[in-house]
């Protein structure tokens, strides 16, 4: 299941707006709040797809029968463009466990690259709702190597994945690889660089939140 959170008409689609506007972009602090946005409507779009147990809740007056989340979800995050869109979901699953992925992309001298996975903290997984966020699903090969991992690590009873622009090719591999995975996205675009960047896109969405880093 794929979701294009901007065909909602909503807010969210000036903010996809403003991350790929380069006169605006390079505002770190706006780049990564939009980010952080786009977390928090997609927090509130997966947690209708979530179960609820109604409890009795006390309250001055009397009892109030509530609906409250079932069970927390699991916030995993690939580092480091991930941060900002993970504090968005955080902060509504804000009783949540976290995982965090350093799943990089290695480059090689003649410009190709691996992904490389080498930094993993993780919770208990057992049938729990896994949410992963990544700003950027280009060819789809960090999201998959990381599924990879957390179905190995444990049994996620489900996963969501939320970026804030997919392109199709990379949808399309995650999907072949989890065709279970609900994919929540701010915006979807058609074309890959040869160097794998995703095409209008924004550029690079680690970079851009939180400035350059030297090839490793
Ligand atoms: O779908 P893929 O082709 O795997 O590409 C997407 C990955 O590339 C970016 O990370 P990057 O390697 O730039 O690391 P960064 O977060 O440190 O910038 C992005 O945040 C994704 O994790
Ligand atoms: O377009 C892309 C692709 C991968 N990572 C980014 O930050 N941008
Ligand atoms: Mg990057």
């Amino acid at each position: 299941m794929v979701v294009n959170l901007s065909k909602q008409y909503s807010l969210l689609s000036d903010w996809v707006s403003e991350l790929r506007n380069v006169d605006i972009q390079n505002d770190r602090m706006r780049f990564r709040r939009n980010l952080e946005r786009i977390g928090e409507v997609a927090a509130i779009e997966i947690s209708k797809t979530l179960a609820y147990t109604p409890t009795d809740i006390q309250t001055p007056l009397g009892i109030s029968v509530c609906n409250l989340l079932s069970k927390q979800p699991v916030l995993a995050t690939i580092l480091r463009a991930g941060l900002p869109l993970h504090q968005g979901l955080l902060n509504y699953f804000d009783r949540a466990d976290n995982a965090f992925i350093s799943a990089y992309r290695k480059h090689n001298k003649d410009g190709s690259f691996e992904i490389s996975l080498e930094y993993v903290s993780c919770p208990e997984l057992e049938d729990r709702t896994v949410i992963i966020s990544d700003p950027m699903l280009a060819t789809g090969a960090s999201l998959v190597k990381t599924i990879q991992y957390l179905r190995d690590e444990g049994h996620p009873s489900e996963i969501h994945v939320v970026c804030a622009i997919a392109c199709t090719v990379g949808i399309e591999y995650v999907l072949r690889s989890e065709p279970k995975a609900k994919i929540w996205c701010g915006a979807i675009d058609d074309e890959l660089t040869a160097k794998g960047y995703i095409v209008p896109g924004l550029g690079d969405a680690g970079d851009l939140a939180f400035g350059n880093k030297v090839q490793m």
